[in-house]
C-alpha cells in the first residue's frame, strides 16, 4: 500500500470468515466491522491483489438496523482499526442477526462448495445455546498473548499486536475474575485462563506442566489435561453430545460394527454415542494427541466395547483399510462414523479412506462451514448423500458457527 486510501462503500454481503463484501469499479472488497445493508467508509488495507482489496471500516455512514453498541467496548468501531481487541468480530451486530448471517455462510457454503441446492441446506436455522441473553458469558477457555513489556491481553483483530484490555465479556465470570489482565509476564508468550466445571478458574502459564481437571456432561465426568482440547462454551459439551445422538438414525445403527469417532479428543462424541445405543456398543475412539487418547481410554472405561487409539486419523484409517480382512470389512459396512475434525476439515484423503470403507452413516461435527462443505462435495462422489444438517452458535459475538451433518449411503 503506498499511501492510505479511504473510500464510502455500499455493504452488500456477508462472506466466510465474519467479513462483509462491498463492491467498487466492479472489483470485490472485505470489508471488517460491517454489516450489510451499510453504508461505510473503510481504509484499503490491502490493493496488491486483482480480483479483491481489503478495507477496515473507519465510521459508519448508514447503518443497519441490525446495529447495535459493541458488546466489548476495546473492539469497538469507535476505535482505530488497529487498536481493536479481535475474537469478538460480530459484537456490533444484534445476536439474532448474527445467526441470521451465519445462516447465510452455512447454506451459501453448500451451495458453492459442495454444489448442493438441498431442502436440506434451506432450511438450516442456526440455534441459540442457553444462557446469557445477550450472548456473553459463555467462554470457559481464554487465550491472553503476552507483548514486549510482557502485558497480557487478546490480540488486536487481523494482527498479533496485543492489545490492553480491562474486561473479558465473553469469558463466564469465574474467567474473568481470574484474567490477570494488570499482571506482568516478562519473557512468557501466552497466557491461559481455564474454567473446568469444577475446581474453579486457574491460570496456565506460558508451557506449564498440565494438571488433570475434570468436566461434567450430565451425570457424566470426563477427566482431561488443562492443557488439552475441550469444547469452549459452557453448554457446548452437552449440546454436541444430544445434537449427535439425535443424527443418528438407529435404524441404521449397529452396536457390534466397527463404529469409529474420529478426532476423538478425551472421548466425548464417543461416550455420547455409548450413552445412546447401550453398554454393548462397540466404538474405537482416534486421536493424535496421546495424551487426550489415555484421558479417553479411562473416560470410556465403563463400556466394554469402547476403547481409544492414538494415531493421525488420515494414517489410522488407511493403515485400518490395508489390513481389514472380509470380516472387518462387514463390520465397517454396518459401522456409523463419527468425525469432528479441527478447522481445516477431513480433507480429500481422510474423506476417500472413509469412503472407501463404505460405513452405513457418517455424522460429521465441523467448526468450518467451508470445510465441511468441500468434504460434503467429496463425500457425494463417494456415495454419500447429506440427510439432515443443523447448525448451533457455538460462539456467539465472533463469526464461527458449528454445524453437525449427517450423511447416509446411497
Ligand atoms: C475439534 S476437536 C474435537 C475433539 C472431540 N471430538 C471433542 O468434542 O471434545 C479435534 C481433535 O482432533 C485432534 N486432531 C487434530 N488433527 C488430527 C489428526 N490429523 N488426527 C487425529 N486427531 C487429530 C485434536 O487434537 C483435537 O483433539
Amino acid at each position: 500500500m503506498a499511501e492510505s486510501k479511504e473510500l464510502e462503500l455500499d455493504v452488500t454481503n456477508i462472506a466466510h470468515g465474519g467479513i462483509s463484501v462491498a463492491r467498487h469499479d466492479g472489483r470485490v472488497i472485505f470489508v471488517s466491522d460491517a454489516i450489510p445493508g451499510e453504508r461505510v467508509l473503510a481504509r484499503i488495507t490491502e490493493d496488491s491483489k486483482k480480483s479483491f482489496w481489503r478495507a477496515e471500516t473507519v465510521k459508519v455512514i448508514e447503518p443497519s438496523e441490525h446495529r447495535q453498541m459493541h458488546v466489548w467496548s476495546s473492539a469497538s468501531v469507535a476505535r482505530a482499526p488497529e487498536n481493536r481487541a479481535g475474537g469478538a468480530e460480530f459484537g456490533h451486530i444484534e445476536l439474532s442477526h448474527q445467526r441470521e448471517l451465519k445462516r447465510q455462510v452455512v447454506v451459501d457454503s453448500l451451495q458453492r462448495f459442495a454444489k448442493l441446492d438441498s431442502p436440506i441446506a434451506d432450511d438450516v436455522i442456526v440455534e441459540a445455546l442457553p444462557g446469557a441473553d445477550d450472548g456473553t458469558g459463555w467462554r470457559t477457555r481464554v487465550r491472553l498473548h503476552v507483548d514486549a513489556s510482557g502485558r497480557p491481553g487478546p490480540y488486536a483483530a487481523r494482527s498479533h499486536k496485543v492489545i490492553a484490555v480491562t474486561e473479558l465479556p465473553l469469558a463466564t465470570e469465574l474467567v474473568q475474575e481470574a484474567a490477570p489482565l494488570d499482571a506482568k509476564f516478562v519473557g512468557e508468550e501466552h497466557v491461559d485462563i481455564v474454567q473446568a466445571a469444577t475446581g474453579g478458574a486457574r491460570l496456565i502459564v506460558g508451557d506449564q506442566k498440565p494438571s488433570t481437571i475434570t468436566e461434567v456432561v450430565g451425570d457424566r465426568e470426563f477427566r482431561l489435561a488443562d492443557t488439552g482440547f475441550w469444547q469452549v462454551h459452557t453448554h457446548a459439551a452437552q449440546t454436541l453430545t444430544t445434537a449427535v445422538q439425535e443424527a443418528i438414525a438407529p435404524a441404521l445403527f449397529d452396536t457390534k460394527a466397527h463404529n469409529l469417532d474420529l478426532y476423538g479428543g478425551v472421548g466425548l462424541l464417543a461416550a455420547a454415542v455409548a450413552d445412546r445405543f447401550g453398554s454393548g456398543t462397540k466404538i474405537t475412539s482416534v486421536e493424535s494427541d496421546a495424551t487426550a487418547t489415555g484421558f479417553a481410554s479411562r473416560n470410556l472405561a465403563e463400556w466394554i466395547g469402547a476403547d481409544a487409539a492414538t494415531g493421525r486419523v488420515e494414517r489410522w484409517i488407511a493403515q485400518l483399510a490395508a489390513t481389514a480382512n472380509a470380516h472387518d470389512r462387514a463390520r465397517l459396512r454396518a459401522a456409523t462414523i463419527v468425525l469432528d475434525p479441527p478447522r481445516s476439515g477431513a480433507g480429500k484423503q481422510v474423506v476417500q479412506a472413509i469412503g472407501g470403507l463404505q460405513p452405513a452413516q457418517i455424522v460429521y461435527v465441523a467448526c468450518d462451514p467451508v470445510a465441511l462443505a468441500r468434504d460434503i462435495g467429496l463425500f457425494a462422489e463417494r456415495g454419500y448423500d447429506l440427510t439432515a444438517l443443523r447448525a448451533f452458535d457455538l460462539f456467539p459475538h465472533t463469526h464461527h458457527v458449528e454445524a453437525v451433518a449427517t450423511l447416509t449411503r446411497r
